[in-house]
């Protein structure tokens, strides 16, 4: 029986990824060619060239819908034009990607089920999965987030793991082994067919093996680790560094400034696994995968964290300061900051605390006082290397 595939989320990442799911589901033989891609539904119009949703928070008149206004349902946008127009616009999808607002439908039989959604919007759609999908699914996160106990030593929790709880909990659902996709992937350039190169991190290598098959094609290298926690760690924790990045960006220092931080985060991440993580045998090898270094220099040079914390440090110093999420919100188009609004370093800090390893953390520490306590953005190298390193 070919392999069923469901796609669980269509923002930028989602859209960029489904156009490489869906050449190799409609060429090989080995998957259905049908793929359900899941949709937050939202409504959308043409407005001179361009779509547009309705204002944030905005609501239709009394006792109309935003369809009586003019606008029509995203799902059917995609499904009539085989283009996402809000969030991976002048991009063909393939014409087997079938847009869907109702998960159940989505992963109803499926036995591969990708997961590419912000980490904050997956409590309510997962228990809306139960009892759906075939036994013995398997599941890949290509989520780029962490969640963080939210009391206690705040230890933090890798989503993959969370997946799969979440499906184990549902009643006489199976356990799904959850692999990774991680690694330097800006989705926009992804999509175009600039050559890129991914990480799957997987328990097994013969399911490593089955993501390749889905997701690898000419223009996108994807190999296997049997890896998961030190590839999913890599993804969340550069989301932090890459805002140090931003703020020597909006600084105006050069490269060799922005190349200190790289390094210096980098070794942060990898103390981070040890620390945290030290029980499920994080390899140093995964590091130097594309999930590892490359993603790093890729969001430090290309990502949205970045793109937002120099414009942070840019209305500092202007004298106009701007909340994190106004930035968000004015910048990224409906797109999500990822780790939900800098929220990784903040959990992380909150972490790092509980732990009491604030000090072998100068550059995370830093970040966080720049980010969330008021901290001058030139305080960027005023880290106290010296302690550990
Ligand atoms: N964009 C990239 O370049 C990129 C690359 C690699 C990994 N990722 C990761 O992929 C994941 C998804 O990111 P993305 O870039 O595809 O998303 P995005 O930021 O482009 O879009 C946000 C998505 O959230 C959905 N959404 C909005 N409100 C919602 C709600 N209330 N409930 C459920 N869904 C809602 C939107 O419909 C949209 O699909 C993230 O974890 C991100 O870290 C992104
Ligand atoms: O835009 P960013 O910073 O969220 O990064 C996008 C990708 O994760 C880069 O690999």
């Amino acid at each position: 029986m070919p392999e069923k595939v469901a796609l669980i989320g269509s923002g930028n990442w989602g859209s960029a990824i489904a156009t490489k799911i869906g050449v190799n589901a409609s060429a090989c033989a080995d998957f259905d060619d049908k793929v359900y891609m899941w949709v937050f539904e939202e409504y959308v119009k043409e407005e001179d060239g361009k779509w547009v949703r309705p204002a944030r928070g905005a609501k239709p008149p009394e006792g109309k819908t935003w369809v009586d206004e003019g606008y029509t349902p995203l799902t059917q946008v995609i499904n009539e034009k085989h283009e996402n127009v809000i969030y991976l616009p002048g991009i063909e999808l393939p014409h087997n990607i079938v847009a869907c607002p109702d998960v159940a439908t989505c992963v109803d039989g499926a036995t591969m089920m990708v997961f590419v959604i912000p980490h904050n919007f997956l409590a309510p759609i997962v228990p809306k999965m139960e009892g759906k999908f075939a036994k013995g699914a398997i599941g890949c996160s290509l989520i780029k987030g962490i969640e963080f106990e939210k009391e206690g030593d705040m230890k933090p929790i890798l989503i993959s793991d969370l997946l799969q709880a979440e499906m184990k909990k549902s009643d006489g659902a199976p356990v799904v082994d959850m692999s990774v996709l991680m690694g330097a992937n800006v989705a926009n350039e992804v999509a175009k067919g600039d050559f890129a190169e991914a990480t799957i991190g997987c328990t097994k290598p013969e399911n490593g093996l089955k993501w390749c098959k889905l997701f690898n094609t000419k223009d996108f290298a994807v190999q296997a680790v049997t890896d998961v926690a030190g590839a999913e760690l890599c993804g969340a924790m550069k989301n932090v560094v890459a805002l140090g990045a931003g703020f020597c960006d909006g600084l105006g220092y050069g490269g060799n400034t922005k190349a200190a931080i790289i390094r210096i985060g980098l070794k942060e991440m990898q103390k981070f696994c040890k620390v945290f993580y030290g029980d499920r045998q994080i390899k140093d090898e995964t590091f130097l995968e594309s999930c590892g270094v490359a993603d790093l220099v890729t969001t430090c040079f290309g990502g949205r964290n970045r793109k937002c914390a120099d414009i942070f440090a840019k209305n500092i110093a202007a004298g106009t300061p701007k909340a994190w999420d106004v930035i968000e919100a004015e910048e990224l188009n409906g797109q999500k900051l990822q780790g939900e609004r800098t929220g990784t370093a903040q959990d992380v800090m909150k972490a790092i605390k509980a732990k009491g390893v604030v000090d072998a953390f100068p550059l995370f520490s830093q970040i966080h006082k720049i980010a969330f306590e008021g901290a001058k953005p030139e305080t960027i190298i005023d880290m106290k290397l010296e302690k550990y390193y």
